[in-house]
């Protein structure tokens, strides 16, 4: 017998628990737990035997297309067709041979995982991902903190953990990080960074050429560094034109990166770590105990500093402050996590948001036209309330990360036992879904190679027609989902959003940007995208 049921907040289904042949004892556990963490939420409980026979009807799980253990284990060994390949090129070399739905067998001790092309499936893995969806893959994460010899992640490991205790860290977070009521405490700090990255680029940009050194990925990660750390640590490091060569920032960039290298080098490829500490492990632990030592660093910093100084109307004046209150725990264990999760998916989306609007001078002209009618002086500063008049600035932003995605799409371990394609999927399996690739097919979004940010404006935002919007009709809302979907999506969405929003539109304001080279294959991928051909964009001053 299975179970389906709906959770509605204030009257609007938010998401569909499907559970097959569970207790109605465990139910109801997980009924009372999802209602204590989310007000306003009331769960309906429908019996379906339907599910039931689509189940029995369904093609059992072993007959799916699969990679065999040992083509798994021999492909990513040395030499193997695997071995060096991005997950992106993984996963599409096995689709081509095995179609739009296939597994990838549970190697020493792993769970099976399936990877999924097709847009249905999406959508049936996130309506029943539950209350506490789980995101594998980070387990080299989650083994580092359990294992710390200081015990410091005994009580919480963030959002790392799973469950219940998951559900409470995020509950606690979610107000402080998500509400747009909170963005004016780091509106003001992140445009004050922007404003040091414009004149960084025009104190480093050749005189004649007008264009950057070849390095300018650097500024880049400068800027995402500083932004993040302006929020997360509530400390301006000043990297972009002040201290550019600190030295412990430049340790702490190059180790941060470990924690995305390890899901896909210990969360997806085969690894041992947990039976022998391996080669690989043994470097991300060590990038994990530098991040760790420098974050609670700056952390008590700015506690002292906090402490010196408390505000005097009691009212939090930054996020960490905010943090600080609940404890200080709660407070180093989300910056660090901030930091590690943030950096360098910021410099990546800035990039590709600088190709396509340098690419695409008269989507760049309509975007400054856009700015100037609503702050008509390069100078004016921006407001929360200012830049809920700037469509056409979010829509380029959603464009360029559908042009060029972050990463190929988003993990879940299945929720509930599940018809995918038409097999069989058991609960617990891992999934792969291939959500941001399909964002870039014909089928979904017509002239896909082509930024087009008007797919993505209001009807009244455009004067163009449903038909003309390029969005194709069999499109849905699981396709293209920079930041994930449901309880478990990007926390840092907001702050994200605003950061890429200053940085184009002050760019935009101030220059003519142009980029006169080569744009083929500008991204290299691992687990997400790196910038990989020089960033040498023009940056003329308008007049
Ligand atoms: C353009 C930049 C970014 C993109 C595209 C992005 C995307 C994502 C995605 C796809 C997920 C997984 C969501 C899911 O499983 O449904 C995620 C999770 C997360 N992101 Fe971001 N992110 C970005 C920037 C940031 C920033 C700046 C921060 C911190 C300030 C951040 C913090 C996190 C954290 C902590 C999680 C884990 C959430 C959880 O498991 O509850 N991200 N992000």
């Amino acid at each position: 017998m299975s179970t389906i049921l709906n959770v509605r907040c204030a009257g609007t289904t938010i998401t569909r628990l499907f559970i097959h042949n569970e207790k109605q004892q465990q139910l109801q556990k997980c009924q009372v737990a999802f209602q204590s963490t989310v007000s306003n939420v009331k769960v309906e409980n429908i019996d379906s035997k339907s599910a039931d026979v689509e189940w029995q009807q369904a093609l059992p799980y072993k007959s799916m297309p699969r990679l065999t253990r040992y083509q798994l284990l021999r492909g990513f060994l040395k030499g193997g067709e695997f071995a060096d390949l991005s997950l992106n090129d993984f996963v599409f070399k096995c689709r081509e041979r095995l179609g739009d739905i296939y597994r990838l067998p549970g190697v020493i001790g792993q769970p099976d995982s399936v990877v999924l092309f097709n847009v249905d499936d999406f959508e049936k893995v996130y309506r029943t991902e539950g209350i506490w969806p789980k995101r594998p893959g980070t387990d080299a994460l989650r083994y580092y903190r359990e294992n710390r010899k200081d015990g410091f992640f005994k009580e919480t490991m963030g959002l790392n953990d799973n469950d219940e205790k998951w559900a409470k860290f995020r509950h606690v977070v979610n107000p402080i990080l998500m509400q747009p009521k909170n963005a004016k405490l780091y509106l003001e700090p992140l445009q004050k960074v922007n404003l040091e990255f414009v004149e960084r680029i025009r104190e480093i940009r050749d005189p004649h050429t007008l264009e950057v050194p070849n390095n300018f990925l650097v500024d880049i990660n400068h800027l995402a560094f500083d932004s993040v750390g302006v929020v997360a640590l509530d400390h301006d490091f000043g990297l972009i034109r002040r201290n550019p060569d600190l030295e412990e920032v430049r340790v702490l960039c190059e180790h941060m990166s470990a924690f995305l290298k390890s899901i896909y080098d210990l969360g997806i490829k085969p690894s041992f770590y947990k039976y022998i500490t391996t080669p690989s492990y043994r470097r991300f632990a060590k990038s994990m105990d530098l991040t760790f030592d420098i974050t609670n660093h700056y952390v008590n910093e700015a506690l002292a500093r906090l402490e010196e100084s408390p505000s005097k109307d009691g009212e939090e004046r930054s996020v960490l402050e905010k943090l600080l209150k609940i404890n200080r725990k709660t407070a180093i264990v989300m910056a660090m996590d901030m930091m590690i999760a943030g950096v360098d998916g910021t410099s990546s989306a800035i990039t590709a948001i600088l190709l396509c609007i340098a690419k695409n001078p008269e989507k760049q002209q309509k975007l400054r036209e856009e700015l100037l009618a609503v702050l008509p002086h390069r100078n004016d500063p921006f407001t929360i309330e200012n830049m809920k008049q700037l469509p056409y600035l979010r829509a380029c932003i959603k464009e360029a990360l559908r042009f060029y995605p972050l990463a190929f799409g988003n993990v879940r371990e299945i929720g509930a036992d599940l018809v995918l394609s038409g097999y069989q999927v058991p609960k617990g399996t891992g999934a792969l879904l291939s959500t941001n690739m399909l964002a870039n097919e014909e089928l979904f979004y017509p002239r896909p190679r082509e930024f087009i940010p008007e797919r993505w404006l209001r009807k009244s935002d455009t004067t163009l027609t449903d038909g003309q919007r390029l969005v194709a009709e069999n499109v849905n809302k699981f396709i293209n989902l920079p930041f994930g979907f449901g309880p478990r999506s990007c926390v840092g969405r907001r702050i994200v959003e605003i950061e890429m929003e200053l940085t184009l539109a002050n760019l935009v304001r101030n220059f003519n940007i142009e980029y006169n080279h080569s744009v083929e294959k500008p991204f290299s991928y691992h687990l997400i995208s790196t910038p990989a051909i020089p960033l040498t964009f023009k940056f003329t001053d308008l007049k």
